[in-house]
């Protein structure tokens, strides 16, 4: 039986979705801007990169034809097309759990752009429940913003800092040793319970390690404390039919660890493409591999960072023929993403947009798919490939 891989380049949009002027994301496009500031000289950074965007693997894959970007090249070597979110938000649970075949069918809870931002009753139920000495920032923040801003304070105080932004979540961050990692992770415990009828999709622990301000740092010990998916997904398929399911990365958290059976961790891009390839080196028939890469939202996407997501991407595209060799003949592999997140867009939150699927294999065919009216629709098509079924939503390509 064949094995499938889905890796979920996190942020890497390729246009604004039909809906995104609902979001106020018209125009936005993190593929399309990229490549657009590579063009222009506007994504050089010395040292690190320069001059046009370098990625002739996701090109020859197909990229640029599913993003409808004329090429010089050749036909595309993987089915391509993209596709459109119908969940009512563009945060990372619902992108994943969408493309895993549970489409968010309500909407969230999201916190006010006010200040303070939390409801004072939360704040207390947490605060009576954690022995805190009170709380920082309760605002709308950039994370490593915040921490230039607040992080001294909450060193000094032992308050740690609670922020949001236009995603359902409550973020706190607090230094690992002084506030300690442990209390950090029962407090967002604590305050995970008490944000379960405010329906907001995730708590999210954001320690950090340095002494001041200028070397505050967060570090890989982050961790998403997510509602379980609001229906069946496809890692609750394969691990329910004797699948072993491989959760890289964020991904266990994101899915609330259901239908997860191996869990592995890594810091950066580069180790968590190492860990893919471990996880596919270990996958036996039948098998599940999902991988998130969560550098391309969370350090250069949120940030802004242009020439980051570029040389980001240039890094990824590197390690693909890596990736490709890996795969056995009947082996499927996906590349897509969960949202946008276009670097050179206002504001430091993510974009609604389209995003592409790019699915290869030794024996798959390469052909066009066009646009995809749901995430799922890579669901339905792994379910398939591993003869799991479509599953309830979406419609496969395969
Ligand atoms: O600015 P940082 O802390 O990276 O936060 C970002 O990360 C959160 C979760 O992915 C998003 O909601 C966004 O606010
Ligand atoms: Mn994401
Ligand atoms: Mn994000």
């Amino acid at each position: 039986m064949p094995r499938a891989i889905i890796i979920v380049l996190d942020s890497f949009g390729i246009g604004a979705a039909p809906d995104a002027g609902d979001f106020g994301d018209a125009g936005a496009n993190t593929f399309g801007s990229i490549l657009k500031a590579c063009e222009s000289g506007a994504a050089t950074r010395t040292g690190l990169r320069s001059g046009p965007l370098h990625i002739p693997n996701l090109k020859r894959l197909g990229l640029f034809h599913a993003a409808g970007i004329e090429t010089d090249g050749g036909a595309a070597e993987a089915i391509h097309g993209r596709a459109r979110e119908i969940s009512r938000s563009k945060d990372t649970p619902s992108g994943h759990w969408e493309i895993a075949g549970a489409p968010v069918p309500f909407e969230w809870g999201t916190f006010p752009k006010t200040r303070p931002a939390f409801p004072a009753s939360l704040i207390r139920q947490i605060m009576d429940d954690s022995h805190i000495p009170g709380i920082l920032g309760d605002r709308h923040a950039s994370g490593t913003d915040i921490l230039r801003e607040e992080g001294e304070e909450s060193v000094r105080t032992g308050k740690p800092i609670f922020y949001t932004s236009t995603d359902s979540v409550l973020q706190i961050a607090a230094h690992e040793t002084h506030f300690g990692l442990e209390r950090l992770m029962a407090l967002c415990e604590t305050a995970r319970r008490h944000c379960d009828p405010l329906n907001i999709a995730r708590v999210i622990a954001r320690p950090f390690t340095g002494e001041s301000a200028e070397t505050f740092r967060r570090t890989a010990n982050r961790r998403d404390f997510s509602v379980p998916p609001p229906g069946e997904t496809l890692l609750d398929r394969a691990t329910a039919g004797g699948r072993c399911v491989f959760a890289v990365g964020k991904i266990a958290d994101i899915f609330a660890h259901r239908g997860v059976s191996e869990v592995l961790k890594a810091d950066g891009n580069m180790a968590l493409v190492d860990a893919t390839l471990a996880a596919i080196g270990r996958a036996r028939s039948g098998d599940l591999v999902v991988s998130n890469l969560v550098d391309f939202d969370m350090v250069y996407g949120h940030r802004r960072d242009v020439a980051g997501y570029a040389a980001a991407l240039e890094a990824f595209d590197a390690r693909l023929p890596e990736i490709e060799a890996a795969l056995d003949p009947g082996d499927l592999c996906v590349l897509t993403a969960d949202h946008g997140c276009d670097p050179t867009f206002p504001g430091t939150d993510h974009t609604r947009e389209e995003v592409p699927i790019l699915a290869f294999g030794p024996s798959i065919a390469p052909h066009d798919i066009g646009v995809r009216t749901s995430f799922a629709d890579i669901g339905a098509s792994i379910g398939v490939h591993l003869d799991l079924g479509p599953g309830r939503f979406g419609t496969s390509f395969l």
